[in-house]
């Protein structure tokens, strides 16, 4: 793959009428969700039946009762896919759909099985930019399913949860799985979520996330799907720099995500957010 290509897939024309779902991913599936459930299935079907969780798209219907509902044109200007990674737990689902419907799925925890994505439009100075973010089982059993998405991913988000040693352990190994699956050029951000939680459940301190990111030399972030911490700063940040890396050569601009996320955030502290 040619290390441009990842970032050369800009929408020309939204004209879909009645297939124009928000929700349907660009040129895949007609109907958005056939490949997806059809590997999540199989991928469930081939693994221990004991416990079995429900399906993505199962989960995702319960939360919204429409997912084939209609949306008008959205004209906008780029797309990029942007992938949820991190072992299971860490909230990954949480965090897409704070920042996609500004709720918290608070309750009983139904794992992911497979993927899930949904999509935001969001302005980025004056680019309407449609991010499609896709979900994943942290599971291990479906890490076969998850890889299959590495590769034309345009950044990914790679969370582990401040409350869990084991998650932030593991994400060594997701680096180099990452490594292994994605594109080369894609942008990684590490984020700690569950930053709401009181300092005594906290078993990751935040300099350690701000050590391992800067040693892979990737962007880091806390966030709480919960109270919504950094959540939009997130994602935000995530499409600015995948903006600059499409078009800033051209305006001869700079962009520093890290600069970006300090300023940002300076007025953020994740104590006062605990809710
Ligand atoms: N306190 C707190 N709890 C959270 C936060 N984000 C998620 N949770 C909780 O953590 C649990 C797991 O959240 P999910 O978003 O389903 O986790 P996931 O990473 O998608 O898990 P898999 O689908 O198994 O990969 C749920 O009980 C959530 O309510 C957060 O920011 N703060």
């Amino acid at each position: 793959m040619s290390s441009d290509r990842v970032f050369e897939r800009r929408i020309v024309s939204k004209r879909r009428t009645s297939a124009n779902l928000e929700d349907a991913p660009e040129k895949q599936c007609p109907n958005g969700w056939a490949s997806v459930v059809a590997a999540a299935s199989a991928a469930a079907a081939s693994s221990s039946s004991s416990s079995r969780p429900k399906t993505a798209v199962a989960k995702n219907l319960q939360q919204r009762p429409t997912p084939f509902q209609p949306h008008p044109d959205s004209n906008c200007d780029w797309f990029f896919k942007v992938m949820v990674l991190g072992d299971s737990g860490v909230g990954k689902t949480c965090l897409l759909v704070r920042f996609r419907d500004d709720t918290f799925l608070g309750g009983n925890y139904i794992s992911t099985v497979g993927v899930d994505f949904r999509n935001k439009i969001i302005s980025v100075d004056d680019s309407k930019v449609k991010l499609q973010i896709w979900d994943t089982a942290g599971q291990e059993r479906f890490r076969s399913v998850t890889h299959a998405y590495y590769r034309d991913a345009h950044a990914l988000l790679l969370l582990y949860d401040v409350t869990n040693k084991v998650s932030f352990d593991n994400i060594r190994a997701w680096l180099s799985e990452i490594r292994d699956y994605a594109h080369e050029q894609v942008v990684i951000m590490l984020i700690g979520n569950k930053a709401d939680c009181s300092s005594n459940d906290r078993m990751v301190k935040r300099d350690e996330g701000e050590q391992l990111a800067k040693e892979y030399s990737v962007t880091f972030l806390e966030t709480s799907a919960k109270s919504g911490l950094n959540v939009e700063i997130a994602f935000m940040s995530v499409a600015r720099e995948l903006l600059f890396k499409k078009t800033g050569i051209e305006k001869k601009g700079s962009f520093n995500v890290q600069e970006y996320v300090k300023e940002q955030t300076k007025t953020n502290c994740p104590a006062c957010s605990t809710t």
